[in-house]
């Protein structure tokens, strides 16, 4: 591929990991933040402290807070801000965007109250632009350090997929393509929910069985949710979905199990999201979550769960018993819905 000039909205851990890649790529690369104070201190060190410490940042990244410069004639733009602020993000940057640009998410959520994809925001705020997801088991710190990853660009169209792969495809980085946008957007932006409560679940001081059944009983409950809203089930199965899922709910790295294992400590809400100091993106797609679930008519108990612990202030042993007795069930669907297999009378 010609090298090309990438946008990196968000400087954060994410967006910077990602301007590393793009950068040996041979990409032109821009990193836009609001913070004139981090732009300058970026600019001198050649490190993001707050986010991403120890990463080396190449002298040709360029970082800059003006929205004009940062996408001039760009070709590509990164969305790496949480998903709350994507919106308010982009009604920023708009009058700088051309049609031309592609815009590739790669925010893993769901917008709180108008329970929006991020595809469906980018369609909202910016009328006609091509789109892409980039999702896949992926932290930025092992990213930044060229440590063997995989991730999957998802689009409608094939040729913005592979487009999408191209550009941030190379030896450390393995991206595959997949044409199921609501799929990949579902599975990264609903696993945070789970990761959170197998952090949960860590923080107690419950082992390795009750992480498992989280990560295993969680992609059955997201991809019920999917199926309902038009993904295909293949993609759970994959990078974004089950890959993701375990990378979150095992990882040291991971700012949501992190987060959790502080709840799960007794900590609060806010002391716990003060301590992370980064985004916790399942704290605030949990709502979302569950309001969907609802909505779809699909039941996501850890969902419901983290809901309630989250909303309600229910204490997290009443959660824990409550998730545990409710009613038996089969754990395959088909059998649930009484098709298929064919059981012996005795
Ligand atoms: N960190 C990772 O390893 C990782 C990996 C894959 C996906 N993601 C996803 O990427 C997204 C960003 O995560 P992160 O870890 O980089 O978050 P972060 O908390 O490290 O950084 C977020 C950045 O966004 C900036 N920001 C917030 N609101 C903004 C606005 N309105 N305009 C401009 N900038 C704004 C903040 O100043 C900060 O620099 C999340 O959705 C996350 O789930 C993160
Ligand atoms: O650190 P987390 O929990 O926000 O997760 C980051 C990525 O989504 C992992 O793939």
């Amino acid at each position: 591929m010609e090298p090309k000039t990438i946008t990196v909205l968000g400087a954060g851990s994410w967006g910077t990991a990602l301007g590393t890649v793009l950068h040996s790529n041979g990409h032109r690369t821009r990193l836009w933040m609001r913070s004139e104070q981090q732009a300058q201190e970026m600019i001198e060190q050649r490190t993001n402290q707050r986010y991403l410490p120890d990463v080396q940042l190449a002298r040709e990244i360029e970082m800059m807070t003006d929205p004009e410069r940062a996408l001039w004639k760009t070709d590509a733009v990164v969305l790496a801000i949480p998903t709350q602020q994507v919106r308010v993000a982009l009604q920023t940057v708009n009058p700088y965007l051309s049609p031309t640009m592609l815009i590739i998410n790669v925010a893993k959520g769901i917008e709180k109250k108008s329970y929006c994809r991020i595809s469906q925001i980018v369609e909202e705020e910016v009328k006609g632009a091509s789109f892409a997801v980039l999702s896949g088991p992926s932290h930025a710190e092992e990213v930044a350090r060229c440590m063997p990853t995989t991730l999957v660009a998802a689009a409608r169209s094939k040729q913005i997929a592979e487009y999408t792969q191209d550009l941030f495809m190379n030896p450390y980085l393995r991206v595959y393509t997949n044409p199921d946008v609501v799929g990949v957007e579902l599975a990264g932006a609903l696993k945070n929910v789970i990761a959170f409560g197998a952090g949960i679940a860590d923080g107690i001081g419950y082992g390795d069985n009750s992480r498992a059944a989280l990560i295993t009983r969680g992609i059955a409950e997201i991809a019920r949710l999917g199926k309902q809203m038009g993904a295909s089930l293949n993609t759970f199965a994959g990078l974004a979905g089950i890959g993701d899922l375990i990378v979150t709910c095992t990882s040291m790295h991971s700012r949501n199990r992190r987060a959790g294992i502080l709840i799960g400590q007794g900590n609060s809400l806010e002391e716990t999201l003060a301590a992370i100091g980064m985004v916790v993106e399942g704290v605030f797609t949990a709502d979302a979550a569950y309001e969907l679930a609802l909505h779809h008519h699909v039941e996501m108990p850890i969902t419901t769960a983290i809901h309630n612990l989250l909303h309600c202030h229910q204490p997290v042993e009443q959660v824990v018993r409550e998730l545990m007795t409710r009613q038996r069930k089969h754990e395959m669907e088909e059998v649930a819905a009484g098709h298929m297999i064919e059981w012996l009378e005795k």
